[in-house]
């Protein structure tokens, strides 16, 4: 039987490696602890279980979402509960941005879903799970945004193993939301049609290049040449064609107002803008001028 139960999952965003992991497998990520998702299983009478998501505005029964939600229906219907539940979910994570809004409601379900039918997973069962839902969602899936969802430090993500990093870096970065929706199924299945070129292979080797670079600037807090690195990254993303108008004017407001260096962050073709700031006043300075540039919202976060 059901019993209730709650859980709750952190945001994340890519530092650098997005679409390269997929192929490479390496990439950093940094676990965003103020955004997060939680869900919430109740047990109800009645033979029909639902889902509702006022962010996302949905309420419905859980067999009317697997088209919209695939990862979702899966976790959801995959267990016999033998009793009708409502899942409800609270999250102040901007879906479809490259936050690892979907990563991180698919790992609470699961989290919540262990609990509530006493299923006795292991992490690593659970994040097996969690992982599988995000490949239903987004065609294939690395398991950078899991893994990440899932810890609370920088994440340095080598073929399925995590390593991480205690060190700060000694900066600040600014995320700016661009307000345009991201597409990561649509984003990875473009770049894989022009990993089949070499040209297409040369830019991802470049990004694996940059994510080695990154890791060893991070450990040397050497945060200027992190932010040529940063714009470097976006030069690549940007022939890889997951660029987007509004990012690239993002981009561009923020490098002019002091950033050290700024890319896309996750799948792309929308989403989030990421900028490297020396200190506090100066992401304070890029951050405005990123919302009067048009960012719908924007987050400093220090690293
Ligand atoms: C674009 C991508 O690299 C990151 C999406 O957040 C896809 C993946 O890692 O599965």
């Amino acid at each position: 039987m059901l019993k209730s139960a709650t859980a709750t999952t952190h945001g994340k965003a890519i530092l650098i490696g997005e679409h390269s992991v997929v192929y490479d497998k390496t990439a950093l990520a940094l676990p965003i602890q103020n955004l997060n998702v939680t869900v919430r299983l109740t047990p109800i009478n009645g033979n029909t279980s639902y889902i509702k998501s006022a962010n996302i505005n949905l309420d419905a029964p859980i067999s009317t979402i697997e088209a919209k939600h695939p990862g979702l229906f899966y976790l959801l219907t995959h267990f016999e509960s033998h009793q009708a539940f409502e899942a409800t979910y609270i999250s102040n994570i901007p879906t479809e941005r490259g936050l690892g809004s979907s990563a991180a409601t698919s790992l609470a379900t699961i989290k919540a879903l262990n609990d509530a039918l006493a299923l006795e997973l292991s992490f690593d069962e659970q994040t097996a799970y969690a992982n599988h839902a995000e490949e239903l969602n987004h065609g294939s899936a690395s398991g950078l945004d899991i893994a990440t969802v899932c810890r609370d430090r920088l994440v340095y993500f080598d073929h399925g193993h995590c390593e991480f990093i205690n060190q700060t870096l000694g900066a600040h970065l600014v995320i700016a939301d661009s307000g345009v929706l991201g597409n990561t199924k649509k984003a990875v299945s473009l770049v894989k049609q022009q990993y089949q070129s070499s040209i297409g292979k040369a830019y991802i080797d470049d990004l694996t290049q940059l994510v080695k670079q990154t890791k060893a600037l991070w450990q040397k807090q050497d945060i200027k040449k992190l932010g040529i690195v940063f714009n470097k990254a976006q030069t690549v993303l940007s022939q890889l064609q997951v660029s987007h108008p509004i990012i690239d004017q993002l981009i561009h407001t923020a490098n002019v107002h002091g950033s050290l260096g700024s890319k896309l962050s996750g799948g792309g073709l929308g989403g989030i803008v990421i900028s490297l700031a020396e200190n506090g006043q100066t992401a304070e300075k890029i951050s405005q001028a990123l919302r009067l540039a048009g960012a719908k919202n924007t987050w400093i976060e220090e690293i």
